[in-house]
């Protein structure tokens, strides 16, 4: 996101949500499928007053299908619908649709009674940053029909974006701040580079993910880094092994490990170590 949030950012944002909320029937609520509870902003039920909400778990290409299972129910059980996306490939998009419809239908009959028969009701996307708002609304848009407020004296107004017959997307997404001062919540979105890696350093995150995947995911560490058992190594010594292991050497024959850092910090990133979920429900 590499946005350093601070008061004044924060308070914008949640004018212009309260704002746009006002607008709405339905919001698109994204979490990122790794981090399901860090991902999202603590303020929503507060901000969304109530409104029908969709939970989109996206990314879920690069989140454990188990894990993700697990807060599908957690989530539904607190009354939400959940909807699995792929925001990159537009798996699980026109579920969303599907689902925005089913729970605007009885605000759509109930206009239609009233003989408000061209008022559509109305959705947007909120998330924290670098969930995947834009590349999500693309995908939406791509699969929906184009702009509707591009005609001349709409278009200093609220851009509105025909999903359906009847239903329309603000074309701007809400943006929410995470709940910063919880220290795991810094680190969980620094881990999934959601966060700028100033917070910690890169090869400070790269041992607390050793650490992590050494206790949850330690097949797939061994397999990626063609590691012997790491069972009884320190962190620091499982990086060192994955230096050497794709010699990563410094003048003076020294493992670079700020460079395997790096390698193990890109490849968790992008899925490449695997599809690895960071928390678990009711943590
Ligand atoms: N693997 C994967 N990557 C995704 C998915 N959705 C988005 N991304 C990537 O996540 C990164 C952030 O996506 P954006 O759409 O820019 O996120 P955003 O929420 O609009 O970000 P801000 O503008 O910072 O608020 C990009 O690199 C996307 O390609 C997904 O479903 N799977």
């Amino acid at each position: 996101m590499n946005i350093q949030w601070y008061p004044g950012h924060m308070t914008k944002a949640k004018r212009m949500m309260q704002e746009n909320i006002k607008l709405v029937d339905v919001i698109i609520e994204l979490i990122d499928a790794r981090v399901p509870i860090s991902s999202r902003n603590p303020d929503m039920d507060n901000i969304t007053r109530n409104k029908p909400r969709i939970i989109v778990l996206n990314k879920i290409d690069l989140a454990d299908r188990s894990k993700t299972e697990a807060f599908i129910k957690w989530y539904e059980n607190k009354g939400f619908s959940v909807v699995l996306v792929n925001s990159k490939n537009g798996k699980g998009i026109n579920q969303v649709i599907s689902k925005t419809y089913e729970l605007c239908k009885d605000k759509i009959e109930r206009n239609k009674k009233r003989g408000l028969i061209n008022k559509p009701v109305r959705a947007m996307v909120a998330g924290i940053p670098n969930v995947g708002k834009s590349t999500f609304i693309n995908k939406l848009v791509g699969k929906a029909s184009a702009k509707t407020g591009n005609k001349p004296g709409v278009t200093k107004g609220k851009q509105w974006i025909k999903l359906k017959k009847d239903i329309e997307l603000l074309d701007t997404p809400g943006i929410l701040w995470p709940k910063f001062e919880d220290k795991q919540v810094g680190i969980n979105l620094a881990l999934i580079g959601s966060i700028k890696d100033d917070i910690l350093n890169i090869e400070e995150l790269a041992l607390i993910l050793i650490e992590f995947l050494k206790a949850n995911y330690s097949d797939q560490l061994l397999k990626r880094y063609k590691l012997a058992n790491i069972e009884d190594l320190e962190p620091i010594n499982v990086l060192e092994n994955i230096g050497k292991n794709r010699n990563l050497i410094k003048s003076g024959n020294e493992i670079d490990l700020g460079k395997a850092a790096i390698i193990l910090m890109d490849e968790f990133r992008n899925g490449i170590l695997g599809k690895i979920t960071l928390e678990t429900v009711g943590l």
